[in-house]
């Protein structure tokens, strides 16, 4: 369905959309080729580079009737990105199914031309009775047992029903393929564990995921590149295997519908063992980009402890101008949230790490390259060096032009800094590195940051689960057994 004409009639209609609302970005009204509409309020809601600027549509229903189209508001937009842009089966499902419930949410909501009661998008309404079909859209068909919006409603939550049934299916077996990945471990049996890359939409995920794998996933610059989330592979510097995950990217205020139905694919972010957070250090409004994606992360069901142990990734640090953009902004109040904080806990909640580290051999059937270690080593432009910063300096160094890896325990004299420059005592969510996954600044540092974190976090689950520290219980199954023999 990818190939379908009309998909890519939208999605060309869609780059040609992002590359108008770049050059003029006064437009007030796009008409897309099914008729639709996405109407401005004067330069505010196509901010320049992105439409996600746009925050003031007119509320759909009151524009449809000035304009006699249909209009899009916010969600809409999102979600029609989502189609268009949507090519496993797997993202197919779940835009179909944001859309179902977007469109449901319309039905008692939108008026058509004349003040007349519509269902469904206006102009879509192409069904209208049990009894008398293809009439047209009336209000109600008195008579007919089962008034328009009762079908519709009854139509709309069967699909949604079925597409609900295939979706979870669609769960089981990335939940299967997870515990598979986890009971094979890599080639040299130790725990493969999967490292998700998330942020916000367009801040680079797909493309340093790809430069770091050396695969060739896709990468725009447009909102919601990614639909579909990937696994790439990487080998870390010890030598171990990590999967990345690239996932769908956030964005501010993003409708509960697609948090919903894309469950299964952010179920990824959820289980996966860390979290690498990219931010686009060249937005100018990148504390709103923390912030949201942090907020995501949270309503997500993410756990605290692996959110505070996210590493960040400050990317395209390349076209950073010198204190344009100091990223570090904020942060700091971070650290004092969870000051105070044992490493062991970032690891574990109520005392029971997250996983357990005993892995046999691999076959995970991804489809991806593997990074070499000759390449790794070439990958890094910049040694790092590390040197506790005064705050001052944290400016300045901020301000630099080449990559760096700093944690802002650093800050906090000798005793909090480690080999990582990570503090022992700090939350690992401090830690960043800079990087260009375009020019491949940074990405040695970020690879052994990741491998140095999957090390110590493996230390503190072997120590929390050593042989003499637990407990022997009996297993559910058995409890039953002697419970049922009793
Ligand atoms: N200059 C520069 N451009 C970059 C860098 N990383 C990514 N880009 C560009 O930023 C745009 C977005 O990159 P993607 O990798 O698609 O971003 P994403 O976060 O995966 O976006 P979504 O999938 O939409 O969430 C593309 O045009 C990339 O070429 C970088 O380090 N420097
Ligand atoms: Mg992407």
């Amino acid at each position: 369905m990818a190939n379908h004409p009309k998909s890519l009639v939208l999605k060309m209609w869609f780059q040609y959309i992002f590359l108008e609302v770049k050059l003029f970005c006064t437009f007030e009204s796009l008409i897309l080729p099914n008729n639709k509409m996405i109407f401005s309020w004067g330069d505010k809601f196509f901010g320049p580079g992105t439409v996600d600027n746009v925050k003031c549509y007119l509320r759909a229903s009151e524009s449809e009737v000035a304009w006699g189209k249909p209009v899009l508001d916010r969600v809409g937009l999102i979600i029609e990105i989502f189609n268009a842009h949507a090519e496993t089966k797997e993202a197919k499902l779940q835009s179909e199914l944001a859309a179902l419930m977007y469109m449901k949410t319309r039905l008692v909501r939108v008026r058509g031309p004349g003040g007349r009661l519509t269902f469904g998008l206006s102009g879509e309404a192409e069904v209208v009775s049990a009894r008398g079909r293809g009439s047209g859209g009336r209000g109600s068909m008195s008579g007919a047992g089962e008034t328009e919006l009762q079908l519709q409603r009854r139509r709309i939550q069967e699909r949604r029903i079925k597409l609900l049934a295939q979706i979870e299916d669609v769960r089981r077996t990335r939940a299967i393929q997870r515990s598979n990945r986890k009971r094979h471990g890599d080639s040299f049996g130790q725990e493969l564990v999967t490292v998700a890359v998330v942020g916000y939409t367009n801040a680079g995920k797909s493309t340093l995921v790809s430069a770091l794998s050396e695969t060739d996933l896709y990468s725009d610059n447009r909102l919601f590149a990614t639909v579909d989330p990937r696994l790439r592979s990487v080998i870390l510097p010890s030598g171990r295997k990590a999967l990345l995950s690239d996932t769908v990217g956030f964005i501010s205020d993003l409708p509960v519908q697609l948090v919903e139905a894309f469950h299964a694919t952010l179920e990824e972010v959820v289980e996966a063992d860390m979290l690498v957070h990219v931010l686009d250090s060249s937005a100018p409004n990148i504390e709103e980009h923390r912030s949201t994606v942090l907020q995501v992360l949270q309503q997500i069901g993410v756990p605290q402890n692996k959110i505070n142990s996210m590493i960040e990734v400050w990317n395209k640090i390349d076209i950073v101008d010198n204190n344009d953009n100091d990223v570090s902004d904020g942060i700091e109040d971070e650290i004092f949230l969870t000051e105070g904080e044992e490493e062991e806990e970032l690891f574990s909640e109520n005392g029971v790490p997250a996983e357990e580290s005993s892995f046999e051999s691999l076959d995970d059937g991804t489809d991806s390259e593997y990074l070499s270690e000759e390449n790794l080593d070439n990958n890094g432009e910049v040694s790092y060096k590390e040197s506790p910063l005064e705050p001052t300096e944290m400016k300045a160094m901020n301000s630099e032009q080449s990559s760096s890896k700093d944690c802002f325990g650093e800050l906090r004299g000798p005793e909090a800094t480690s080999t990582d420059g990570c503090s022992s005592t700090q939350p690992m969510s401090t830690c960043h590195v800079k990087t260009s996954a375009v020019t491949g600044t940074g990405l040695q540092e970020l690879l052994s940051l990741i491998d140095e974190k999957l090390t110590k976090r493996q230390t503190i689950v072997e120590r929390n689960y050593g042989p003499f520290d637990r407990k022997w219980r009996p297993s559910c199954s058995m409890d039953g057994e002697k419970a049922a023999e009793q």
